[in-house]
């Protein structure tokens, strides 16, 4: 290892494993050197998680690097990278209840190529607790980065839930033109649209809860008018014989927002409606072009397009501050700035990206 090596603290901030798929994401575009240390030392089970070590795993098998630190419990971990992606599908096995969102987070960006198409294909969860559902990633991430010039299309053939998982989704990722376009999503308008899932043990008729979140939720719209398209998913979990979740995403003409809630421990529906439509309102208030999670999912392909990205976000998240970090550890020409709006705690975050080339 040599003395250029980038050193990430990973107890900086959110100090979550988002700053170590970002890292690594980079370490491989840059082929630059970089050795993370206190992984993950805020969480309760400090060092490379289970979860973090099968992403990192694939990835290592992907691309060819030298290594130090990959096993579980593991507080540092070093990753010199010798090549970059060379564009094939990809299959990751079935872990249990793996996240599949967080893998294609830590996928995405390093197999972003010019030259053909590929497939991606992830086995394990699709509704999982603290990270997106592969709804979300597929109805409001995936427009997004269309827009900046990436054509991704996801196919969920199967639903995987906790602590099973057997989930199973293959996403297709298209070429691109060598270069991100930037993001510009400064524009609020209010909601008129609702979809909602409902991740239930059992079938029952949901029509009443529809209403209650129409009732609840259409002071947002401009004229009280308000779709709401829903459907249940039946959850086989031992541990979730009500309700395992809510999945709730709200659109207007130009934005989509996720308050997906998945619940810790089995409740019944009306406690899991009562959260997420306070969630949802809270979030509304807020009169961005965001939800607090799409933002930090966003910034790293903005660091790498070409111009600079405006998004009108609420309060920096934390898991935002601490991918700043990172990113501007590989990238210090890369700016970027908060700028408070007039509306409540509003900012836009602009980002000067570096028109990284793809190959
Ligand atoms: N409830 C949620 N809904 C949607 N996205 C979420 C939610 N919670 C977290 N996320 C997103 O999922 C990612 C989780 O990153 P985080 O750093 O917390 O990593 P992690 O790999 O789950 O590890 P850890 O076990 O360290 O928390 C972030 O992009 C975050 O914005």
């Amino acid at each position: 290892m040599n003395q250029n090596i980038i050193i990430i603290d990973g107890s900086y901030n959110e100090g979550g494993g988002q700053m170590f798929r970002s890292a690594l994401a980079l370490s491989v575009l840059f082929q630059k050197q970089f050795k993370i240390i206190n992984i993950r030392s805020n969480r309760p089970n400090p060092g490379i998680n289970n979860q973090l070590l099968n992403q990192i795993t694939l990835i290592t098998k992907i691309i060819k690097s030298e290594v130090e630190g990959l096993k579980l419990g593991s507080q540092e971990f070093s990753f010199r990278p010798l090549e970059k992606f060379i564009p094939q599908d990809i299959v990751c096995p079935a872990q249990t209840a793996q996240s599949i969102t967080l893998i294609l987070q830590s996928l995405l960006p390093i197999s972003i190529n010019t030259q053909k198409q590929i497939s991606i294909t992830i086995h394990g969860g699709t509704y999982l607790n603290h990270c997106p559902t592969i709804e979300a990633w597929s109805t409001i991430f995936v427009p997004i980065i269309n827009q900046m010039g990436l054509k991704c299309i996801v196919n969920v053939l199967k639903e995987g839930y906790y602590p099973q998982g057997g989930g199973l989704i293959q996403a297709v990722l298209n070429p691109i033109k060598n270069t991100l376009n930037q993001l510009i999503k400064k524009e609020f308008t209010k909601i008129n649209k609702l979809n909602c899932t409902y991740l239930l043990g059992s079938p029952c008729d949901i029509q009443i809860f529809d209403h209650q979140i129409v009732n609840d939720l259409k002071q947002y719209t401009e004229n009280g008018q308000l779709i709401i398209n829903s459907e249940i998913k039946i959850v086989n979990s031992k541990k979730f014989k009500k309700c395992y979740g809510i999945s709730l995403m709200s659109h207007s003409n130009l934005n989509s927002y996720d308050y997906t809630i998945i619940n810790d421990s089995d409740k019944s529906i009306e406690e899991t409606l009562v959260n997420v439509i306070n969630y949802a309102k809270q979030q509304l208030e807020q009169q961005t072009c965001l939800d607090e999670h799409h933002q930090d999912q966003l910034i790293l392909l903005m660091s790498l397009a070409k111009g600079k990205s405006e998004i009108l976000v609420g309060k920096p998240s934390s898991h935002t501050e601490s991918l700043i970090y990172v990113i501007q550890k590989f990238l210090p020409e890369c700016l970027i700035e908060f700028e408070k709006t007039n509306i409540k705690d509003n900012f836009i975050i602009s980002v000067q990206g570096v028109g990284y080339m793809f190959e």
